[in-house]
Formats: structure tokens, C-alpha cells, sequence
């Protein structure tokens, strides 16, 4: 059975002051043992996360990553093996706010996936449509290609190794979350894609929803059989609010 996932995106949100106290209240909640725990800071904030977290049930994961895997003359990046020496677990490549906002291709994000997972990183692949594309009836095929730019490059063994964001665009930050039948209708496609080049990666890949996850709804959203967790914005930044997010993610509120 996958284990789920729940990830806090921080975006570029957080003082060392505000960082500290969502910290210390993410410290105070319950977390369910059988569903990972995930906070993805700003490089700033990063090393002073990973060691206020190191002695608990909370891993880091870093928002992108170079494309170039170790250290070298790139002004401004932090390569992947950096990450891994701080101390990361996980990174995310493709998010839409990098492909839309920073001009981040299909071929840019593959290298910065090999990178990541060249060094042990385990890169979080983020996929997702415009609201022009699902209103033209295009999501299957934007969210394949995204996908299918990893594959084809790499390999669907690269998977194994990998965890899937899919987050429509047009949910995120915008209060609109997808259904649980919408979502669950993406996630069954993206799983049936991989498992037309193998049925074991297909079967063990973790896919998580993001979107304008809050508490309120992520049950519902959880409880969809190809649902492994989320990828939360906004809500993340509040403890007690991603604190039950998490909770709304333990297996046995859906066995
Ligand atoms: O990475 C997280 C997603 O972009 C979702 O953000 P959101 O929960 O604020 O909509």
C-alpha cells in the first residue's frame, strides 16, 4: 500500500521569526505516523528547519533545484547535491508558478529531475492544466506531455524513485478546489499512462492532489482511490490548519 504523503509549500513566504513559530506549532500537533510529513521552505530557511525538525516526525524538501547536479560556476542556483548535504528529502521540479512564471520548459525541468535524483534527492514532479486548456477539454494532454517529457528522457523506471504533484492551475491560490471526482478522474489517467509502460511502477507511485487544499474537503479528497496525499500551499503556512490536513490523510480513515 503507498504510504501518503503530505507536503507544505511554503512559496516564498516566512521570516526567520514566522518560520520558527509555524515550526514550533507544526511540533505541538498530532501527526499521524502512517502518512509523511513533508515542509518545503525557502533556501533562506532552509538548514534552520532541517535542524529544529531532526528529531521528529517531519521531513524537508527543498522548491527547486539547478540543473546542474553538483556545485560550479551558476550564480544564484543551489545544486541538488547541496540540498541533499542540508539535508533535504525531497524537491519540486515543475511547479506551474516556475513553467508559467519563470519560462520553465519540459526540457529544463527533465534535467533538473535527473539532477535531483542523480544525488538521492527524490524530485516531486508537479503537473497540471491552464483553465483554458480544461475548458478546451485539453487537460489529459497538457498533464501527459508534462509527463511523457520525463519518461520518454529518462525512463519510467525514474518513477520508482519519484513522487507526482497534479495540480490544476487554476485551483492554486485561487479558493477553487478541484472535485474529488475531478481529481480522481486526472490521477486514474496519469496512473493508467504509466502503467501502459509498467505495472509496478504505476501501482507504487505516489500521486498528490494540490490545489487549494484546506482541511475542510481533504478527507473527501484523500478517500479517492488514486489521491496519496496532497501538495499545500496557502493552508500549509497555518499549523493547526495543515496539522489537519495531515491527519485527513491517515490510511484508516479510509480503509
Ligand atoms: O504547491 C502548492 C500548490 O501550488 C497549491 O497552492 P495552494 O494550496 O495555495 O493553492
Amino acid at each position: 500500500m503507498r504510504r501518503p504523503l503530505v507536503a507544505g509549500n511554503w512559496k516564498m513566504h516566512g521570516t526567520r521569526a514566522s518560520v520558527s513559530e509555524l515550526i514550533d506549532g507544526l511540533r505541538l500537533q498530532d501527526l499521524p505516523e502512517d502518512v509523511e510529513v513533508a515542509v518545503m521552505p525557502t533556501f533562506v530557511h532552509l538548514t534552520s528547519v532541517i535542524d529544529a525538525v531532526a528529531d521528529g516526525a517531519i521531513v524537508v524538501g527543498a522548491q527547486d533545484c539547478a540543473f546542474e547536479p553538483m556545485p560550479c560556476a551558476l550564480t544564484g542556483e543551489v545544486a541538488a547535491s547541496q540540498l541533499i548535504d542540508a539535508g533535504c528529502r525531497y524537491v519540486l521540479v515543475g511547479h506551474s508558478e516556475r513553467r508559467q512564471l519563470l519560462g520553465e520548459t519540459d526540457a529544463l525541468i527533465v534535467r533538473k529531475f535527473a539532477a535531483a535524483q542523480g544525488v538521492g534527492l527524490i524530485p516531486l514532479l508537479c503537473v497540471g492544466e491552464t483553465l483554458a486548456e480544461r475548458e478546451a477539454g485539453q487537460t489529459l494532454d497538457v498533464v501527459m506531455r508534462q509527463l511523457r517529457a520525463i519518461v520518454d528522457a529518462l525512463g519510467v523506471a525514474v518513477l520508482e524513485r519519484a513522487v507526482i504533484a497534479y495540480e490544476p492551475v487554476w485551483a492554486i491560490g485561487t479558493g477553487l478546489t478541484a472535485t474529488p471526482e475531478q481529481a480522481q478522474e486526472v490521477h486514474a489517467a496519469i496512473r493508467r499512462y504509466i502503467a501502459q509502460c509498467s505495472a509496478q511502477v504505476a501501482q507504487g507511485v505516489r500521486i498528490l492532489y494540490g490545489g487549494s487544499v484546506k482541511a475542510t474537503g481533504a478527507a473527501e479528497l484523500f478517500g479517492m482511490p488514486d489521491i496519496d496525499g496532497g501538495l499545500v500551499g496557502g493552508a500549509s503556512l497555518n499549523a493547526d490548519e495543515f496539522g489537519a490536513i495531515c491527519r485527513a490523510a491517515r490510511r484508516e480513515r479510509h480503509a
